[in-house]
This record gives C-alpha cells, sequence and structure tokens, in this order.
C-alpha cells in the first residue's frame, strides 16, 4: 500500500516560490493500477518523483508498506528504489548499448551474477515481446519497442511498483494501445501496482482502475475510474473526458427553445445495453433526434454519452427525463449562449 498524507512541495526560484503540491493526501493499494491525470503544470511529475525521492517534500509524508520514506537515509533509500521501477516518455535508454545491455545495465551495478543476469535480461524481454531485437541498438528501434526495452530495463530488479511518467506521450495510438496492453498484462502477470501519470483521458480509460485528477497542485477528484468517468464533479475532469470525443455541440447551432430541449445522457453498464430511447419516443408523446454519441469501453465496464435533442411539450418532456432517470441514466440539459 502505498499512501500520501498532507504531502506539500515548493520550488523554490530566484524571483518567486512556486507552490508544486499542496496537501497531496492519495491512497494505492497493491496490485493497483493508478492514474494521475491533469494539465501541464498541474504537478503530476512532481507527485510521482516524490514516491521514489527523485524530489523531497517540505512537508508530509509517503509511506510504501507503512515505510515513512521521507525519513530513509541513504542507504535505505537505495534498498527502497530497487523495489521501484520506472518508465519515462523519452525511453532514457542508453544509445551506446544493446537491447541485451541496457536491460542488463541496473543488475550489473546490483552486482548480480552473469548467469543470473543472462537469464532474468532474456526472460523479460520474452515478457516484453522482443526476443528478437536483443543484440538491436535504440537507433535501430521503432517508439513502441524502445518503451518496450525501457519497461523491460525497469522491471529487471524484480520491483513491485513501477511509475510510468507520460509513457505513452511520444507514441502514436496503435503503440500506445500495445504498450497500454503490455503493462496490464505485466501488472497481472507479476503482480505489480503501477501508478502512471497522464494528460490523456484515453491512457486512464484503457488501463486504470482508479485515478486521481490533479489542478494547480491539488487533487481535485479522485475514485474508481467508472464513477468519475459516470459522474464527473469538477469542470476539468468533464474537460478531460469529453477532449476524447469529437462532439462539439455549439457547432450543431442547436438552441433549447419551450418545446425542444437538449440533453446529455450518461448510461453506465447494464442500463447501456436496453432500447430506452425507443421507449421514450414509444410511450410519451415526444420526438427525439439523436445528435451524437459514444462509449467508452473502461477496465471495469462501459460508460455511454450520448447528446438528443427532446421534442414536445414540457410535461412529456420531464416525463422522459424521469423514465431516463429511473432506468439509472443520468440526464443533463444542454444549455447554450442562443437559448431562448
Ligand atoms: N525544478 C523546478 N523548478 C521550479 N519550478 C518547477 C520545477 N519543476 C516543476 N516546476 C513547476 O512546478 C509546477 C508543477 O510542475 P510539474 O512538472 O510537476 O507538472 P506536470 O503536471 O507534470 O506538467 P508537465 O506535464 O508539463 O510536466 C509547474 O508550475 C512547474 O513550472
Amino acid at each position: 500500500m502505498i499512501k500520501l498524507k498532507n504531502v506539500y512541495k515548493e520550488y523554490k526560484t530566484k524571483d518567486k516560490n512556486i507552490v508544486a503540491l499542496k496537501d497531496i493526501n492519495l491512497n494505492i493499494k497493491n496490485g493497483e493500477i493508478y492514474g494521475i491525470i491533469g494539465l501541464s503544470g498541474a504537478g503530476k511529475s512532481t507527485l510521482i518523483r516524490t514516491i521514489n525521492r527523485l524530489e523531497n517534500v517540505d512537508k508530509g509524508n509517503i509511506y510504501i508498506n507503512d515505510i515513512d520514506i521521507t525519513n530513509l537515509n541513504k542507504k535505505e533509500l537505495l534498498k527502497t528504489r530497487k523495489k521501484i521501477g520506472m518508465i519515462f516518455q523519452h525511453f532514457d535508454l542508453l544509445s551506446s548499448k544493446n537491447v541485451f545491455h541496457n536491460v542488463a545495465f541496473p543488475l550489473q551495478i546490483a552486482k548480480v551474477d552473469k548467469n543470473e543476469i543472462s537469464k532474468r535480461v532474456n526472460d523479460l524481454l520474452e515478457l516484453v515481446g522482443l526476443s528478437d531485437k536483443k543484440y538491436a541498438y535504440p537507433s535501430q528501434l521503432s517508439g513502441g519497442q524502445k518503451q518496450r526495452v525501457a519497461i523491460a530495463r525497469a522491471l529487471a530488479n524484480k520491483p513491485n511498483l513501477l511509475l510510468s511518467d507520460e509513457a505513452t506521450s511520444a507514441l502514436d495510438p496503435e503503440t500506445t494501445k500495445s504498450i497500454l496492453e503490455l503493462l496490464r498484462k505485466l501488472q497481472k502477470t507479476l503482480n505489480l501496482t503501477i501508478i502512471m501519470i497522464t494528460h490523456e483521458m484515453e491512457v486512464v480509460k484503457r488501463t486504470c482502475d482508479k485515478v486521481a485528477v490533479m489542478e494547480n497542485g491539488e487533487i481535485v477528484e479522485k475514485g474508481n475510474v467508472d464513477e468519475v468517468f459516470f459522474n464527473p464533479k469538477t469542470d476539468i475532469t468533464k474537460r478531460l473526458i469529453e477532449s476524447m470525443h469529437n462532439d462539439d455541440i455549439e457547432e450543431l447551432d442547436i438552441t433549447n427553445t419551450e418545446n425542444s430541449k437538449l440533453f446529455k445522457l450518461t448510461f453506465i453498464g447494464e442500463s447501456s445495453k436496453k432500447p430506452i430511447i425507443s421507449t421514450i419516443a414509444k410511450d410519451f408523446n415526444v420526438e427525439i433526434n439523436i445528435l451524437s454519441g459514444n462509449i467508452d469501453k473502461l477496465i471495469s465496464t462501459s460508460v455511454g454519452n450520448l447528446t438528443i435533442q427532446i421534442n414536445g411539450n414540457q410535461e412529456e418532456i420531464n416525463k422522459s427525463i424521469n423514465f431516463l432517470t429511473k432506468n439509472n441514466v443520468k440526464a443533463e440539459v444542454i444549455t447554450n449562449e442562443r437559448d431562448i
């Protein structure tokens, strides 16, 4: 279990002090894949770097399996760090060493026996699907292959925690997908805990069990990914979710009038499979236009969004909305500046 308690961190520069982390509280269970999302400058990198003490905190405590790492001496810190792997956006491989030696490097530093190094590197390369690139150099690899080498290297010392700092941000969507699938596979086979920071909700959606949303150095929202997708509470979370979809309702040039209202419907799990829209059209005196829709397939369930226009008198529209709510569909009126 990883526990951050009232963590505070300030960068002191010549002309000003920047508060990067304000009163951060976070509990991450063993075996979870925990996403930390936010826009640029929110404090994500600083936060993840405090967990292996690449950054020190000014106030607060960070516990890894009940040990407060903010108080460790150098020797104890090195021992703890060995059990934490880290991967980065730009892979950070050694260009003068081939794949085998990049992965072997942390084991050589840890003075592991030569035969053991050879066995472990070969096993790791097989695990990340790169056995055939053992003698290739980083310059001969694609971005996705480089990240696979970096992942193998991060796992060389058999860590139980993997920190991922925007590991897929430099990759195309297909390669991103395959790296995220690999991380989930590794989490299962090695029983890893993974903390991943990202600015893309797509990464959270595809990989994470839990998520914390950061803004201006604070965690403004956190919870199970399905709950956060179904019921985002803050504007920043809504914006991050909406940025995955391409449905800009403003562009549709439709306004709310007395007998016509725009709604955003959100469905979760089983309710997304029921023929709810056709039931409303049949049972109430309303007409429905479907304007846009999408379904996000999360790790635990699916969350769907539908933008619809309901035409009818106010009473019939209200009845339709009551029916939706009773069927666990969240319905929100979309207001438009030009509404009458
Ligand atoms: N070494 C540093 N010295 C001074 N200020 C820093 C330093 N590192 C980060 N900051 C500042 O701290 C704040 C948080 O930065 P951080 O890199 O943690 O955010 P982030 O969410 O990871 O953003 P990005 O995705 O752009 O890296 C920002 O205002 C940043 O300018």
